[in-house]
């Protein structure tokens, strides 16, 4: 028995001091280096917090650097340590660093992209991989995404999806109906997304389809339980449920791929993900074969297929929820900004004339009357200026050390996380004067002082494969609705809403603004509008 004790006391001293040597390394790498407050015991976690706790509970975390920044009175680029809780982050609002991280040195993904995306689809994606394996995946895809195919293939089904969302919208109108607008814009953008990528119908606007059933739960277990209700962070059917997912999605994805695999020779050559996918595997099977006849393969080899895989679950995931939130937030800037949805009403009289049922026919007939709508184009901008969904995150390496262009400082990034935070450079008034204000005109204005400071998009190699596709999206959807019916917000509403399934928490108390905007995001896979953005609509 007491040798028992006497090992048990070894191994907790051991790693006792293991962690204080660790805590000791991690503390020093960032004290006396800019940033909030920092302490050998708590590092920035009590600085970082002050201003957290002034924030909305829920906020999403990358609207934090921009207060941190104010209330310590830091510069652009400055450090925040909140190991052991987090990773420790060199964060930037500098346009030139960003350039240094993601073009000129290109950093790699940071290892939470991964870790973040193994529950979506795993390993082997475009979004978490490097060198070789991103590579081949980004030059096999690319053709999918040009503008050219998008205006020509995809806008029609683009379209005919939307046509039902306007149904649907219109049936909420008429009975004044009080609803988060996110669920259903969520619901028309995996259906777009469904057809772009897979070829398929998922019809989730009208029904349920089992792999968005799957895809939609795992949202809601990773997310939502770290989010709203940390008890399901405990649950014991918490990573079964996960797992089971996973599986769901990649079986019926793995019978769509075998499916489109074995008729491919039926089918005109296409640009769909799915088929762009089964191309590469055919390119690199004569590749390694020479000469064979590829009509005879029948199988996909297990690697490649659980990699096509993947990419699929990756691409449903990055391709639907981003788009999402910015179509919420572009019906609420509008809303709050009278002038400005005028404007944009008028261009789209102007465009498209005042019948609205011959909308969807223009589009179809000439898909490039789009690239007409200079305003709501400005518009979409703005939105997403104001509210980006999503920034990269990269790891730092022992020899990149970043500079600061206006006073020479120098910035090791080796063992940390570096941020090149959208809010930072999109809120910042260096940039752009007022930038708490809605103005899609400095879209339309002469000059281009803003470009390196707007990046929603991320920039370089490993920029936004999905940005043509989406920017498509959000000016159909608006070219299609916003004529329709005013939209109005009703976060004063929403404990009407409550147990409406959604898992929201309906949140009523504390802090209910940032930036000025009650449609605060909140974390949930990209941010996203608090609430998932409830409303009601008005006929016009
Ligand atoms: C408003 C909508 C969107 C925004 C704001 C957005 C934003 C971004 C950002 C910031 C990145 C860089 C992420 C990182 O570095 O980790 C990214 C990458 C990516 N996005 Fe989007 N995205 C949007 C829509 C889409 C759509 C519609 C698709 C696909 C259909 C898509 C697919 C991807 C993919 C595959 C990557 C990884 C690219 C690579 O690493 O080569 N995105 N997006």
């Amino acid at each position: 028995m007491a040798r028992i004790s006497l090992a048990i006391a070894v191994v907790a001293a051991t790693l006792l001091i293991r962690f204080l040597l660790k805590a000791i390394k991690r503390r020093r790498r960032l004290h006396g280096l800019p940033g909030p407050p920092h302490s050998w015991f708590w590092g920035s976690l009590r600085s970082m917090g002050d201003v957290l706790m002034e924030q909305p509970t829920r906020a999403a975390p990358q609207t934090f650097p921009t207060f941190i920044k104010e209330r310590y009175n830091l510069g652009d680029t400055f450090y925040m340590d909140a190991w052991p809780f987090g990773p420790q982050v060199l964060v930037t609002m500098d346009p030139r660093m960003m350039e240094d991280i993601s073009v000129k040195k290109n950093l790699p993904k940071h290892e939470l992209v991964a870790d973040f995306l193994r529950w979506f689809g795993g390993a082997n994606n475009i979004v978490s991989t490097e060198g070789a394996v991103w590579k081949k995946w980004r030059s096999a895809f690319n053709p999918g995404f040009n503008a050219g195919h998008l205006m020509a293939s995809m806008v029609p089904l683009i379209v005919d999806e939307m046509a039902i969302f306007t149904k649907i919208m219109e049936k909420k109108a008429q009975a004044n109906e009080l609803f988060r607008m996110e669920t259903w814009t969520t619901k028309l953008t995996v259906d777009i997304i469904g057809k772009v990528v897979l070829d398929t119908a998922f019809d989730t606007q009208t029904s349920h389809n089992k792999i968005v059933d799957a895809f939609n739960s795992q949202v809601r277990w990773v997310y939502q339980g770290a989010q709203f209700k940390p008890s399901e962070l405990w649950d014991i059917r918490r990573p079964i449920i996960l797992r089971w997912n996973n599986y769901v999605m990649r079986r019926e994805i793995g019978k769509l791929l075998d499916a489109r695999f074995a008729t491919r020779s039926q089918r005109v050559k296409s640009k769909h993900v799915i088929d762009l996918a089964l191309e590469a595997y055919l390119k690199e099977v004569k590749g390694a074969k020479g000469e064979i006849n590829l009509a005879n393969v029948t199988k996909i080899d297990n690697e490649f297929r659980e990699a096509a895989i993947s990419n699929v679950i990756v691409f449903i995931f990055a391709g639907h929820d981003t788009t999402s939130a910015t179509i919420c937030y572009a019906y609420y800037y509008l809303s709050k900004n009278p002038h400005s949805l005028a404007k944009m009403r008028e261009e789209l009289d102007e465009v498209f004339g005042k019948d609205l049922d011959v909308i969807a026919d223009k589009f179809k007939a000439n898909p490039y009357i789009l690239n007409k709508l200079e305003y709501t184009n400005a518009v979409v901008k703005e939105v997403l200026r104001m509210q980006p969904p999503a920034s990269t995150i990269r790891a730092g390496t022992p020899d990149v050390v970043l500079k600061d262009y206006d006073t020479g400082e120098e910035f090791p990034t080796d063992g940390l996380m570096v941020w090149p935070v959208d809010v930072g450079f999109h809120r910042h008034e260096k940039h752009w004067g007022d930038p708490n204000v809605f103005r899609p005109e400095r879209f339309l204005e002469n000059g281009d002082w803003s470009r390196d400071a707007y990046v929603p998009f991320s920039k370089g190699n490993r920029n936004c494969i999905g940005q043509e596709l989406a920017m498509i999206e959000v000016r159909i959807v608006l070219a299609m609705t916003a004529r329709s019916w005013d939209f109005e917000a009703k976060f004063s509403e929403v404990a009407k809403l409550r147990g409406d399934g959604t898992g929201y928490p309906c949140d009523v108390k504390g802090k209910q603004e940032q930036f000025g905007d009650e449609a605060y995001q909140i974390q949930l896979g990209t941010a996203k509008p608090r609430e998932g953005m409830p409303c009601r609509l008005k006929l016009r």
